[in-house]
């Protein structure tokens, strides 16, 4: 394992390498207000295929925090920088919402670069929900700091069975973590961006394999939203992770793991 900071354009991305050289490489990118931990419970299964990168999103964990807005342009030429540092020429995506959309980006601007995407519980769109939604927890983030998104935040992504179940209490405090860890400014930055989301158009574009995948009580990227993504993208498979809301592969991690690694095998 090796992980530390790489310089792209100008500021440095926390990235964190697992699974043996030679394998073909697997770049996970995370969700807005989490980091590259949100995808722990994955790394056992994937690293016994693929050589595992996994990144902090600009703004997010230890990476840098620019001046915001971003666009998603932004993200997507972050990720290719990376794998330029790093010399990958080629390698799956899957992100899971902010990184769901990120894949999306990718696939559509850098095929050359990305062989497959998984997108995981994310829109292609900025529906009104978006327009209104964004503005007013970026007000609260300044006025009040990330604390205060802690507890919405933990509502909408995890479904009520999972969040009053005592035994999942260390997944719900570790992300809660991740939450008061990010740069308010990395928040914003992010957030922006999922205001001006407009892949949905081009998805009939998207000529690499795809798979998407979002949790059955998912409130933020409902299963018929991208029910709609994928029967826009030519190819592409569809499943639904039961019982998960928005972090789906936090809540159902086996279910997810095993969806993931017989697609990866296959496709
Ligand atoms: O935070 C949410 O509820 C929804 C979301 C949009 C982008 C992301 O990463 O999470």
């Amino acid at each position: 394992m090796t992980s530390g900071k790489i310089k792209v354009g100008a500021h440095e991305l926390q990235c964190r390498i697992e699974g043996e050289a030679g394998n073909p490489w697997l770049i996970l990118s995370n969700s807005l207000a989490t980091d590259h931990a949100m995808w722990q419970p994955q790394i056992d299964t994937l690293t016994r295929t693929h050589r595992v990168l996994r990144y902090d999103t600009r703004g997010h964990g230890e990476s840098a925090a620019p001046a915001g807005p971003y666009a998603f342009d932004d993200l997507v030429s972050d990720v290719i920088g990376l794998m330029d540092a790093l010399e990958i020429e080629k390698a799956t995506f899957m992100g899971l919402s902010l990184g769901g959309m990120t894949a999306l980006g990718l696939a559509l601007d850098h095929p050359d670069r990305i062989e497959r995407i998984l997108c995981c519980d994310a829109r292609a769109d900025a529906p009104d929900l978006y327009k209104q939604m964004w503005p007013a927890m970026i007000k609260k983030a300044r006025e009040e700091g990330m604390d205060a998104l802690v507890a919405p935040t933990l509502e909408r992504w995890f479904s009520t069975n999972f969040r009053t179940n005592p035994t999942n209490r260390p997944a719900l405090e570790a992300t809660g973590d991740m939450i008061r860890r990010t740069a308010v400014e990395g928040y914003a930055g992010c957030a922006s961006a999922l205001m001006r989301l407009d892949y949905l158009p081009r998805l009939s574009q998207i000529a690499i394999p795809a798979h998407f995948i979002v949790g059955e009580h998912d409130p933020a990227a409902p299963p018929n939203v991208m029910r709609e993504m994928a029967a826009a993208t030519p190819g592409a498979d569809f499943t639904v992770i039961p019982g998960a809301a928005h972090l789906s592969n936090v809540e159902r991690p086996d279910v997810f793991n095993d969806i993931v690694a017989t697609w990866l095998a296959r496709s």
